[in-house]
């Protein structure tokens, strides 16, 4: 049989993720084009993660230091809430696992006879660590235990999918998305990728109504067998060409545009939070990524409750005289799936295949989770449509189960000072999630009662966004009130004496960094 002739149109994120992967999975096995165009720009945003990205760079055979510092990466210990329940407030959710103590989450416990208000200080060392400010590495590059052994045996060569619920890594990484393009177009293209600039002008179907190529103005027409639409939120191929509809999930979640800066900072002074933080707005809420050298932040807000030109300015306020020089990138963001992310001989991957405002950053999630499954049904020979099928069935559950997920975040948050706060508490819900929400109100989330399919997050996130956000009442299990508490009492104790121990032992973000940078001391 000879080789599979695999054509990638677009040249951000999603597709050279997509190239990279591709061909360490396959090597010669499959033939990669990869075109993007010079005259449409790349999102130019995306810059936090899961932690479950280290299998991406893992499956490459890069270590943190190969790609890091060339992409001005950071450690993300946690998303950090703020002001999602009363101005001031502000809380995590972190990438430690819930502990259980005899058979209940700690979390569980601490609605019992919570210590302080402070769950999830309480309930997970990763928030003090945040507080502080530190890294979870020390200087000479041991990690912090929190129960994950980096090298264990068991877990090597898992996806992402297959390792959920086995142990939680406790850390995702910060980076800027056009570095690591930039690394992995190097990657790639060392790696026998042809790599093509130029616009596709045209998409040609042949008689059964596949796509037969596409055709360029600078490289005339490019065929091949499979065709992978990494055309962003344009969906070139997918939508435009072979007219695969797209399912707003608008009615649900109305965030539907972002402005975004990028403001260099004097990291020496500031310091590099270890974190991302989600500032809750009048009308949506900002993101801060603290990167090497630079934060990323944006506005992200509905339009029907507020004008591009009055969040601009919001964000510049936000972020301070820092901002002054710097360029506004006004984004309209897309949001819902593609139906089917595989139709006929064309692979949606990035944001033609959907999109849920970043609030969790799960866009990167997003285009490795398609990457591992296209791996897993990638049309060898004796592969059946059926392949196919199972393909957009996992496509599907990942994006319906985040917006779910995210559906939850608007639901809990106490705010309600401004019409679009209040409308939150009326805005229709996916299918679903009343009937689940009424359980978690008297038997905190667990795998039996959570988004049914695999999409990423984990029950305990769940957790942490219910009690994070403070506007829904929850009952501790009704057993509890039957038990002895002692073990749940050392528990808490035993993480506050891990966190301050911590707390004396890591260095700080800006520490590690500036010592892990080529040429430093
Ligand atoms: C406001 C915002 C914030 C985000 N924050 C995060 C985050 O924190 N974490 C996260 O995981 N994700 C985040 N995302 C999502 C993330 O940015 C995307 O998933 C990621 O950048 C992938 O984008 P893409 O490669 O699909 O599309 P793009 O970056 O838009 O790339 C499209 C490519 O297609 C090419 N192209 C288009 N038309 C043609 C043509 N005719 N011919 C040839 N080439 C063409 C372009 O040149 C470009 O190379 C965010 C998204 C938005 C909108
Ligand atoms: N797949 C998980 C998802 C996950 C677990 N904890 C968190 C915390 C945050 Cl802030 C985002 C995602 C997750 C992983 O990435 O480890």
């Amino acid at each position: 049989m000879r080789n599979r002739k695999v054509v990638i149109v677009g040249g951000g994120t999603a597709g050279w993720m997509t190239a990279s992967y591709l061909r360490t999975a396959f090597g010669a096995g499959v033939d990669i084009t990869l075109i993007e165009s010079d005259k449409v720009n790349t999102v130019g945003v995306g810059e936090a993660t899961f932690s479950d990205i280290r299998h991406f760079f893992q499956f490459l055979g890069l270590e943190e230091q190969d790609w890091m510092p060339a992409c001005n990466a950071t450690y993300k210990l946690a998303v950090r809430f703020e002001n999602w329940r009363r101005p001031g407030h502000h809380f995590y959710h972190p990438f430690e696992q819930m502990r259980s103590v005899n058979g209940f989450p700690l979390a569980d416990w601490w609605l019992r006879n919570g210590p302080t208000d402070r769950f999830d200080r309480d309930c997970f060392v990763m928030a003090a660590l945040c507080d502080e400010e530190r890294n979870p590495r020390h200087l000479d590059g041991r990690l912090i235990g929190q129960g994950f052994s980096e090298n264990a045996e068991e877990f090597a060569g898992l996806t992402m999918s297959e390792h959920q619920g086995k142990t939680q890594f406790p850390y995702a990484y910060h980076f800027e998305a056009a570095l690591l393009a930039k690394f992995l177009t190097k990657f790639a293209v060392d790696r026998g990728v042809r790599h093509l600039v130029g616009n596709v002008e045209d998409v040609v179907l042949n008689q059964q109504g596949d796509i037969d190529h596409v055709l360029t103005a600078e490289h005339g027409a490019l065929h091949g067998d499979l065709f992978i639409d990494c055309t962003g939120f344009r969906g070139l191929l997918i939508n435009k060409a072979l007219e695969e509809p797209f399912i707003s999930y608008s009615d649900v979640l109305p965030n539907d545009s972002a402005v975004a800066l990028q403001v260099p900072q004097d990291m020496e002074k500031r310091g590099i939070r270890p974190c991302t933080t989600a500032t809750a707005q009048d009308a949506g809420w900002i993101w801060t990524i603290p990167l090497y050298g630079r934060i990323g932040t944006g506005y992200v807000y509905a339009r029907d409750y507020l004008e591009p030109e009055q969040a601009e300015r919001v964000l510049r306020e936000f972020v301070g005289p820092a901002a002054a020089e710097v360029e506004a990138n006004h984004i309209r963001m897309r949001i819902g799936r593609t139906r089917n992310a595989w139709t006929r001989n064309c692979v949606a991957i990035g944001l033609s295949s959907g999109f849920v405002e970043p609030l969790e950053s799960t866009g990167i999630f997003f285009i490795h989770h398609a990457i591992e499954q296209l791996v897993k049904y990638f049309p060898g020979p004796g592969w059946e449509p059926t392949m196919r099928t199972m393909f957009n069935d996992a496509i599907r559950h990942v994006m319906d189960g985040v917006r779910e997920f995210l559906c939850l975040h608007y639901l809990a948050a106490a705010r309600d000072d401004t019409q679009y706060w209040k409308d939150t508490n009326t805005r229709r819900l996916p299918d679903g999630l009343a009937e689940r929400l009424e359980r978690w109100q008297v038997q905190l989330p667990d795998s039996e009662n959570v988004f049914p399919y695999y999409h990423g997050l984990p029950p305990y996130s769940y957790m942490c966004i219910l009690l994070g956000m403070g506007g829904i009442a929850l009952k501790p299990s009704a057993a509890l009130a039957l038990a002895d508490d002692t073990a749940a009492l050392k528990e808490f104790q035993y993480i506050r004496d891990r966190g301050s121990e911590l707390i004396e032992a890591l260095p700080t973000q800006y520490d590690y960094f500036t010592r892990m940078r080529p040429g430093a001391r």
